[in-house]
């Protein structure tokens, strides 16, 4: 829904349908919706600060931009908190454009101080989004409180129903927003299918957060069943430990707090009894034994379960993926390499998988990962004389050139004798291959063609992953919920 045709075509059939108005989000959306409609617009841009917890039109050239693209009012966070501008400067130059201001307040205190910095109207909309647990319903009474102080009271935030915009429009409010009830398809699924899943009990499942702490990045998700309902990607700070990057994903899902009832985590290294350590420190330097579950439980205040990274995505292929319900092995190659392993329906925890460990007499006792992964296939680059990353140096295969070949084609041929030992080992019906590597444009053909001349007995069935980045997030978040 991202894009700005479906904005326009939202804007259009709200306006057909009787509002009078729209709230529009970016300075590229605005200028979309901007000539199709004649309704008044009120302008925001939306930012994730590193420095201030203002998200809201925080800049004097976001302000600009918005009156630039043919916005009459544009909206601002007036809440008292550390700020790039202040409110004073933003509407100075708001009205120096000939445009109108909104302060888009979280309590009387910040609508008083607005109001006092010359404002047009108040907004509502960011009570009960400045720390503490999200509230379900409208703060109608502050919509009735700032209504004393001037009529130019917008009604914003968790208007979800008729009756509870009627109710805000008989507190006073000039106006009544209604964002994501009447925009946010994803969302309006998600309360229906949550308010039904009662009745059906087990057979729908429950939201969970599921996050992913990866070696550059961290994604965290509001997951049902297979469906991603929310997500967002933020990068692994990697030198600033793992309480900080849990602090930072709380931080950045906070506005989900009521959303969720459990908790399941997917981490690059090993999980053992609830506790988090490394495996390969040179991936994520984590503290010994670090007390993952704990932590995560008491930060979110919610049942939690955590597992490695690849386990939790073979166990997302395994019920989700393209051989659902098959015995697999899971088998991603990437910058390194890992995996997950499920038999008779029942994932194997602990080590189990972490196939790129396994040493091979062959190669000098050299852990698998170091002769086969984007890390080799980049270092041998550097030996021939190009300092270029795995993908390129696949790039240059395609192009035919030989020596880049060579190399695709001995990483693929080793990754092809892993998975035929691992048939030997689990004699799973098929075997996934993820990861960057894994999925790059030939390289699966490349595994099959060194399988080609072995007895048909012994070679394992090689299918692409399905669920692609997502397939940690999904299968922690079911690993989570089968625990209820
Ligand atoms: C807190 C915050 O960032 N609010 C944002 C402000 O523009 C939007 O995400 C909301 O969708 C908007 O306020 C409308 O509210 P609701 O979607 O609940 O009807």
């Amino acid at each position: 829904m991202d894009r700005a045709d479906f904005v326009a075509g939202f804007a259009k059939a709200a306006l057909n349908a009787g509002a009078k108005a729209l709230r529009i989000e970016s300075v590229a959306y605005v200028k979309a919706v901007r000539p199709v409609v004649s309704a008044p617009i009120v302008g925001i841009v939306k930012r994730d600060l590193p420095d201030s917890p203002v998200r809201i039109t925080p800049f004097v050239s976001d302000a600009e931009a918005l009156a630039d693209a043919g916005a009459d009012v544009i909206a601002f966070d007036a809440t008292d908190r550390p700020r790039p501008a202040s409110v004073e400067e933003l509407v100075r130059i708001i009205k120096a454009r000939g445009k109108l201001t909104m302060a888009d307040c979280s309590c009387l205190d910040d609508a008083r101080r607005a109001l006092a910095a010359g404002v047009d109207f108040v907004g509502t909309t960011l009570s009960g989004y400045v720390g503490g647990p999200e509230p379900v319903d409208p703060d109608i009474e502050l919509i009735a409180a700032m209504r004393q102080l001037t009529p130019y009271v917008i009604a914003e935030g968790r208007i979800r129903s008729p009756e509870q915009a009627l109710a805000a429009a008989q507190a006073g409010a000039f106006a009544v927003v209604v964002g994501s009830a009447i925009t946010r398809t994803e969302h309006v699924t998600s309360w229906f299918n949550e308010a039904i899943a009662k009745a059906y009990n087990g057979a729908n499942r429950e939201t969970v957060l599921s996050i992913d702490i990866g070696g550059t990045k961290t994604m965290a998700a509001l997951v049902s069943g297979s469906t991603v309902v929310e997500e967002i990607v933020v990068p692994t700070a990697r030198d600033a430990g793992p309480d900080a990057w849990l602090s930072k994903v709380a931080e950045s899902t906070a506005n989900w707090r009521n959303r969720y009832e459990r908790i399941g985590i997917a981490v690059t290294g090993f999980i053992e009894g609830g506790h988090w350590s490394a495996l390969n420190p040179a991936t994520l330097s984590i503290p010994d034994r670090y007390p993952l579950v704990d932590r995560v439980a008491a930060l979110f205040g919610k049942p939690t379960f955590a597992v490695n990274d690849a386990q939790a995505a073979a166990w997302g292929e395994y019920r989700f993926g393209a051989e659902s319900g098959d015995d697999l092995v899971f088998l991603t190659i990437s910058t390194g390499i890992g995996g997950g392993v499920v038999i008779n329906g029942k994932p194997l925890l602990g080590l189990a998988g972490h196939f790129g460990l396994i040493r091979s007499p062959s190669q000098g006792q050299a852990p698998f990962e170091d002769q086969t992964s984007g890390r080799w296939i980049a270092s041998e680059a550097l030996k021939a004389g190009h300092p270029i990353d795995a993908v390129e140096v696949f790039e240059r295969a395609r192009n035919g050139e030989t020596w880049a070949a060579d190399i695709m084609s001995l990483s693929a041929h080793r990754a092809a004798t892993l998975c035929r030992d691992i048939q030997l080992m689990f004699d799973p019906d098929v075997i996934v291959i993820g990861g960057g590597i894994g999925l790059a444009e030939g390289y699966l053909d490349l595994m099959r063609s060194h399988l080609s001349g072995m007895s048909p007995r012994f070679t394992p069935r090689l299918v692409a992953a399905k669920l692609g980045r997502r397939a940690g997030i999904i299968g922690a978040a079911d690993l989570a919920g089968e625990g209820k």
